[in-house]
C-alpha cells in the first residue's frame, strides 16, 4: 500500500487530539504517529503511547543526529517532533500516518509530503472558548494557559494554508466533517 498522511493542527484546546482519536476509531488503516516531546508527562498520559517523552538534552541530541522530519520548540523550552522512524515503522506495517502537530509542523509535513498528505486545520468557535476548554482540561498552569491563549490569533490567521477548515464547535458534526474528508482522501488513488 502507498502509506498516505492525515495532517491534524490546530490552536493548543481546539480539539485536534479529540478529533484524531475519534478517526483512529473509525479508520483502522490510519495509524497515530507518536511524536517526541520535551515537556513533563501528564496524569493519564504514557511513554510511548501519548509522546515519547525526552530530556531536552536527549531531544536536542536527536536534532544533532537528524532523526527528525520535523521538530518545533512549539513552547519556550518545550520541544515536540515527528521522528523519521515512527513514519517508516507506520508505512513499513502497511498503514496510513495521521498527526496531532502543532500548525507550523502541519504546514512544514505538508510541504514536504505535498500530494501524499491532506492538511487539515481544526478551528475553535472562538478565542473564548479555546480557553474555557483549556481551563476546564485542567492540564495547564495560569501561565502556560496564557502562553498556549496568546498563540492562537497567530496560529489561526495561517488556517487558509491549510487544504481544509473543520470549525469544531458541536464535536459530532466536527468529526462528521472530518470523517467525510479523512474517506474522501484515503479512497482517492
Ligand atoms: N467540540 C467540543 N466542545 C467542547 N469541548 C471540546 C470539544 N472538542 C474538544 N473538547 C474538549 O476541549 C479540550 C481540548 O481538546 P483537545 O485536548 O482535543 O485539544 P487539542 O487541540 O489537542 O489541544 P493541545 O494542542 O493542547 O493538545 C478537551 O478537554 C476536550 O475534551
Ligand atoms: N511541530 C510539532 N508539534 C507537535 C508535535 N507533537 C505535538 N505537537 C503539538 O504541540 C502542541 C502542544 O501539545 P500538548 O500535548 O503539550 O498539549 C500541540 O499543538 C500539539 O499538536 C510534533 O511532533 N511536531
Amino acid at each position: 500500500m502507498d502509506g498516505k498522511l492525515v495532517i491534524f493542527s490546530a490552536p493548543s484546546g481546539a480539539g485536534k487530539t479529540t478529533i484524531v482519536k475519534k478517526m483512529l476509531e473509525l479508520f483502522p488503516t490510519l495509524k497515530f504517529s507518536i511524536s517526541a516531546c520535551s515537556r513533563s508527562v501528564r496524569s493519564g498520559e504514557s511513554d510511548g503511547v501519548d509522546y515519547f517523552f525526552l530530556s531536552p538534552d536527549t531531544f536536542r541530541a536527536k536534532i544533532k543526529q537528524n532523526e527528525f522530519v520535523e521538530w518545533e520548540e512549539v513552547y519556550p523550552g518545550s520541544y515536540y517532533g515527528t521522528l523519521k522512524s515512527e513514519v517508516e515503522r507506520i508505512w513499513d506495517a502497511g498503514h496510513h500516518v495521521v498527526f496531532d502537530v502543532d500548525v507550523k509542523g502541519g504546514l512544514k509535513l505538508k510541504s514536504i509530503f505535498g500530494e501524499k498528505a491532506l492538511a487539515i486545520f481544526v478551528m475553535p468557535p472562538s478565542i473564548e472558548e479555546l480557553e474555557k476548554r483549556l481551563a476546564l482540561r485542567s492540564t495547564e498552569s495560569d501561565e502556560t494557559l496564557k502562553m498556549r491563549i496568546a498563540k492562537a490569533e497567530d496560529e489561526i490567521s495561517h488556517a487558509p494554508q491549510f487544504d481544509q477548515i473543520v470549525i469544531n464547535d458541536e464535536l459530532h458534526h466536527a468529526v462528521d466533517k472530518a470523517k467525510g474528508l479523512v474517506e474522501t482522501f484515503l479512497q482517492k488513488g
